[in-house]
């Protein structure tokens, strides 16, 4: 038998596929796995912002095209890039155990603590980031940045920012560990729904590519993806927004984090719930209806005039 693995070029693409396969061959010695490159929306145009480019699926789309035309077999996803709802003919049949999964601050003169005072440029494209960075350091710029890990960290070694944001998970699967400044506590940029985790599609109903791939799931990572995606579901509402959530278990709770705020970081709704760690049932959406309860929903109004 031979599974084709489907994947984006990218350097942290074929990082994650070339994952899957080796955990797919460890599992499955007997079957064949193939990687194949499909180009993405999201990778031929490397410059208008993410958010202004009618958002949701840039980087899914053609894999999941692919997919279904029996091209390939499997697609390998950074989870974070995922669409909040997947189309019902296909689903995840596996997540990877989760990386790190804080924002990370890269800067050749500045540290962390320099945000607090100094009026710096900081690169970056997500809203998220955006949104949070000006609620905590008021007196900072953001200047768009887009491009693969590598291309960002190019752009600023070229001197076009005092310093950038990125995913830690993305650094460290690259090996560009040792370039980063500081490790960004959660309670300062909550991070992406799902950031850090991989994950890994097929078509709905093929069973026995189902039954390889769900062999290197890791569950603990799938419950909290699956709480902070159902929290961005009830948030999110079609529209990309300043939005973020961070659910972990933690001895013997579990903890879900997530907040909304407006794209210049004025207003924010940030919330937490606690709960015992066999008791998480609808954390996410809990969560979400709580904070569009108390400020969320005035906030989401203001964003979503503009989209
Ligand atoms: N939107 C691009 C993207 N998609 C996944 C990652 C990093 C790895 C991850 O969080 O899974 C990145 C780059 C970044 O945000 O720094």
């Amino acid at each position: 038998m031979k599974v084709i693995i489907g994947t984006r070029g990218s350097k942290l693409a074929l990082w994650q596929a070339n994952t899957v396969k080796s955990l797919l061959e460890e599992k499955y010695p007997d079957v064949e796995f193939e990687l194949r490159i499909i180009k993405t929306t999201g990778d031929i145009d490397q410059k208008t912002p993410l958010s202004q480019m009618g958002g949701i699926g840039l980087f899914t789309k053609q894999l999941e095209k692919a997919l279904e035309d029996k091209e390939i077999d499997i697609a390998v996803h950074s989870f974070k890039d995922m669409p909040s709802v997947i189309d019902e003919r296909f689903e995840i049949a596996a997540v990877l155990k989760r990386e790190k999964v804080n924002d990370v601050f890269i800067s050749k003169k500045y540290t962390l603590n320099d945000l607090k005072d100094k009026t710096l440029v900081i690169g970056t494209g997500s809203l998220r980031r955006v949104s949070q960075l000006k609620a905590n350091f008021p007196q900072i710029e953001t200047k768009n940045l887009r491009g693969n890990v590598d291309t960002r960290l190019r752009k600023l070694e070229e001197g076009q920012y005092d310093g950038i944001i990125l995913a830690y998970a993305g650094v460290k699967r690259l090996g560009f560990e040792d370039r980063i400044t500081d490790i960004i506590p959660t309670d300062i940029l909550i991070p992406a729904v799902a950031q850090g985790a991989v994950a890994v599609e097929i078509r709905r109903g093929d069973e026995k590519v189902k039954e390889i791939v769900s062999s290197i799931n890791h569950r603990e990572t799938e419950i909290c993806v699956e709480q902070e995606r159902d929290f961005l579901r009830i948030v999110e509402g079609g529209c990309r927004v300043p939005v973020g959530a961070y659910a972990r278990f933690d001895g013997d709770s579990f903890v879900i984090d997530g907040f909304v705020g407006s794209l210049n970081g004025e207003r924010i709704v940030k919330h937490k719930i606690i709960l015992p760690k066999d008791d998480i049932e609808d954390s996410g959406k809990n969560l979400a209806n709580y904070i569009l309860e108390n400020g969320g929903r005035e906030i989401l109004k203001e964003v979503e005039k503009r989209c």
